[in-house]
Formats: structure tokens, sequence, C-alpha cells
């Protein structure tokens, strides 16, 4: 059965589940499964034991401010950082103790993405199906069109050390949707990007949720993940302050930006008067 039936099986499946009232679709396997994680860098505690379930098929933004700990936890949850405690499990798969099962079901666009930057765009994405053991003419055939959807078709044979930041996003983003995986994990993925790529790039996830993939992604920009996600989860000084769906943890207030300032206890905070010299007369 192909990836896609399989999803579309399940779908129904926690349809019919939930239809029946013996568990919420919410009870499905999630998409991510954290337990008591721990990270600490010196002295410095980036992440203070979370707990956290993402359900699979939503579109989770994961906020906080500077330094809340969003990098380092989805590090963590990628297999690209050993945590000090705790268990991440990925579609029911530990991350740590099966990593390989992991690997093939997700996807990564992670911060300050390292690149072969000798390849061309082409190339770099012949390779990468060539990683993921995609046979060469399914290779091709999904490269042509991501790089089509991303408007990277114009610049496919130019290397990668040429491209612009947001051309590199793209093509990061492409490297990491080339398997098809079930779980996709963007870090800032609209930063750097056009409002036009932007939209693009929007769309391309939009469509692939809707077919019962999960995306995760953080952002610091509160309107985009009021508009796009369905399940967020707020983090800030290395803890989750809340996590829901979007209309729950926005509750009363009148914009998850609002809600947001007042879970991370930023609501009101002003320069004091501290910056009294800035633009003053010189
Ligand atoms: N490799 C490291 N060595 C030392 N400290 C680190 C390291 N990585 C992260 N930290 C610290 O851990 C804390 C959390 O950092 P992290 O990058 O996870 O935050 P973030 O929420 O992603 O921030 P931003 O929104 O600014 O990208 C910060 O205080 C940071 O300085």
């Amino acid at each position: 059965m192909t990836r896609e039936a399989e999803r579309a099986r399940a779908r129904d499946e926690a349809a019919a589940t939930a239809a029946s009232g013996a568990v919420t679709a919410e009870a499905a396997v999630p998409a991510v499964r954290v337990r008591g994680l721990w990270k600490r860098f010196g002295q410095q505690t980036a992440v203070a034991g979370i707990d956290l379930d993402l359900p699979a098929g939503r579109f989770v933004g994961l906020v906080g401010p500077n330094g809340a700990g969003k990098t380092t936890t989805l590090s963590m949850i990628t297999g690209l950082l050993r945590p000090d405690e705790g268990t991440v499990e990925v579609a029911g798969h530990d991350v740590w103790r099966d990593p390989a099962e992991v690997k093939a079901r997700i996807g990564v666009l992670p911060e300050g993405l390292r690149l072969f930057e000798r390849l061309s765009g082409r190339e770099l994405l012949a390779y990468i199906g060539r990683l993921r053991g995609l046979p060469g003419e399914v290779t091709d055939q999904r490269a042509t069109q991501l790089l089509d959807v991303l408007g990277l078709a114009g610049s496919q044979h130019k290397l990668v050390v040429d491209y612009s930041t947001g051309m590199r996003k793209k093509i990061g983003l492409a490297s990491a949707l080339l398997h098809n995986p079930e779980v996709l994990f963007l870090d800032e993925p609209f930063e750097g990007v056009d409002p036009v790529s932007a939209q693009t790039i929007r769309e391309v996830l939009e469509g692939y949720t809707a077919s019962g993939a999960t995306v995760v992604f953080s952002s610091h920009v509160m309107e985009l993940v009021e508009s796009l996600c369905d399940w967020v989860a707020v983090m800030a000084a290395g803890s989750i302050r809340a996590d829901g769906a979007v209309r729950e943890v926005r509750g009363d207030a009148d914009s998850l930006q609002a809600a947001f300032l007042e879970l991370v206890g930023a609501q009101g905070r002003s320069t004091g008067g501290s910056l009294d010299w800035l633009g003053g007369a010189r």
C-alpha cells in the first residue's frame, strides 16, 4: 500500500472511531510524544523537563520568545541533539532507540541549514533521492514538480552556493519533502522568504497536511501561526506554557498575539524610559 493510501486509511479509521464515540481522533498515535525532556548547556537550562503531545494530521506551530528553547526542542525531537533526559516518539517510534524508523518518516528543515554548496539545486535533490532510497525516475519526477512549484526551475542548474537566503530555504524544503514524509519539521520556514514564495510554501504545506501528514514549525510571527495552524504549543524559558487547539489557547483574548504576550509574561513590558536618549536631541 502506498504511503498516501496508508494515510487515507488511517484518517478514515480515526474518523470512524471518533464517530463511534469510542475514542477521539486525538487518542490515536500522536505525531510527536515527548516525556520529561531536558537539555542543559553548562549552567543554562534550555529545555526544562517538557511533556508534549502533538496530534497527527495537524498544522502545528511551536512559538515562543527568543531563547525559549524551540530550536533545542525541535533538534531533540528530530534526532539532531541528544537529550540529557526524557523520551521522544515520532509516529509511535522512539527517536533514540529506533532512529532509522523515525528518520524514514520525517522531513526536517533545520535552522542554519547546511547544504552541499557545490551541487546545483537539481543535483542536490538527485543526491537526497538516492540517500532516501527512491528510484531514480521517482526522484526525477518529484524534483521537477517541486522545483517548478517552488519557483526554482529557472535556477535548478545554478550551484547552491549562489542561491539567495530564500532560495536556500526553498531548496531545503524541497529536500525535506522529496521522500513524502509523514511528519515535517520546519524551523522558521518563512524567514528570509519573499511574500510570493511564502504564499507558495503555504499552499504546498496546506495541501500536504490535507492529505493527513503533520507539519510542525517554529515561528515568532503570531499572525502567521494563527492563520496557518490548527494546533499551537507556546514555550517560554524552556517550559511549555500552553498547548492545544489554537482557539483554546487563544481563549478570550482578542488574538493569539495577545494570548501569547499574556502567557509569556511580556504584557505591558516597556523600555521604562531607559532609551530616552534614542532619537532625542543630539
Ligand atoms: N549549543 C548551545 N550552547 C549553549 N547554549 C545554548 C546552545 N544552544 C542553545 N543554547 C541556549 O539555550 C537557550 C534556548 O535556545 P534555543 O535556540 O533553543 O531558543 P529558541 O527558542 O529557538 O530561540 P530563537 O527564537 O531566538 O531562535 C538559549 O538561552 C540559548 O542561549
